[in-house]
């Protein structure tokens, strides 16, 4: 009998955080949010605190440090105060993305090529820790060979060209990611992906040799917010109908 591969779900809670920032509200908490995910069978959570402080905020990352059944998956950028707050709360995946404080989203992968000697000290000072490192990069042979020079044990490739391309360049952009994840594999990191992911694109990805976990965020909430959407307002009705 053969065993089915299972992909790891790493959903991505960051855009509860997004709803509840624009109104300054406590709610909706992203913590809850997160022991929803992991009842419906996520495999991790992953958060992505901001310089910005757009979405996740330290509070949330310092109480699903306390209260995750699975475990987290911080994405940081490469900065002191990240590296401080990681080393506290002491997530077991740390992924390194890069960061603009004006891009609408994560634009493209690290360049970790550019970088080396500074991801080297950063990823060391992580995995001394045991924190295990994820870089998340460019389906690029070159920025793949960087990252096991650096000392990272995984790398998250960086779906979001994929996610936006369209007609013949779907394929194209499929057929680097299975080429990257294949070479990364074999270079002997471990192979995850995500970004921009949604219930149209996800099936390739899922599928590809090799990959092991997708982290999955915005579209998961999305969704919810309109899967939810009807029992949320039958629940306000009864709530009205009961107080006259
Ligand atoms: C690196 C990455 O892909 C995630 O951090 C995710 O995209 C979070 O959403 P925002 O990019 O909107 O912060
Ligand atoms: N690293 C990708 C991630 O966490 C989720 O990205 P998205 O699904 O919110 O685009």
């Amino acid at each position: 009998m053969t065993t089915k591969r299972r992909v790891l779900l790493g959903v991505n809670i960051d855009h509860v955080a997004t709803l509840r920032q624009a109104r300054g509200t406590i709610y909706p908490d992203p913590v809850m949010a997160a022991a929803i995910a992991e009842q419906a069978g996520a495999d991790s959570i992953t958060v992505h605190p901001r310089e910005d402080g757009r979405h996740i905020q330290l509070r949330d990352v310092r109480l699903l440090a306390q209260t995750l059944q699975t475990s987290m998956n911080l994405e940081m950028a490469a900065t002191d105060a990240m590296l401080t707050l990681a080393l506290e709360v002491n997530p077991r995946d740390c992924c390194i993305v890069p960061e603009k404080r004006e891009e609408l989203t994560t634009e493209g992968g690290l360049d970790v090529c550019a970088r080396e000697a500074a991801l080297k000290d950063y990823v060391s000072r992580l995995s001394n820790n045991g924190i295990r490192v994820s870089l998340f990069i460019d389906p690029d042979p070159r920025q793949i060979e960087a990252s096991v020079r650096v000392g990272a044990q995984a790398v998250e490739l960086h779906t979001g060209d994929y996610a936006e391309a369209t007609g013949s360049d779907v394929e194209t952009r499929l057929e680097a990611l299975r080429e990257a994840a294949a070479f990364a594999h074999q270079a002997g990191l471990l192979v995850n992906a995500g970004h921009g992911l949604h219930y149209h694109n996800t099936r390739p990805i899922a599928a590809m040799a090799h990959i092991r976990e997708l982290n999955i965020g915005h579209a998961i909430i999305a969704r919810a917010v309109l899967m939810g959407l009807d029992s949320a307002v039958r629940e306000m009705r009864a709530l009205m109908d009961a107080s006259v």
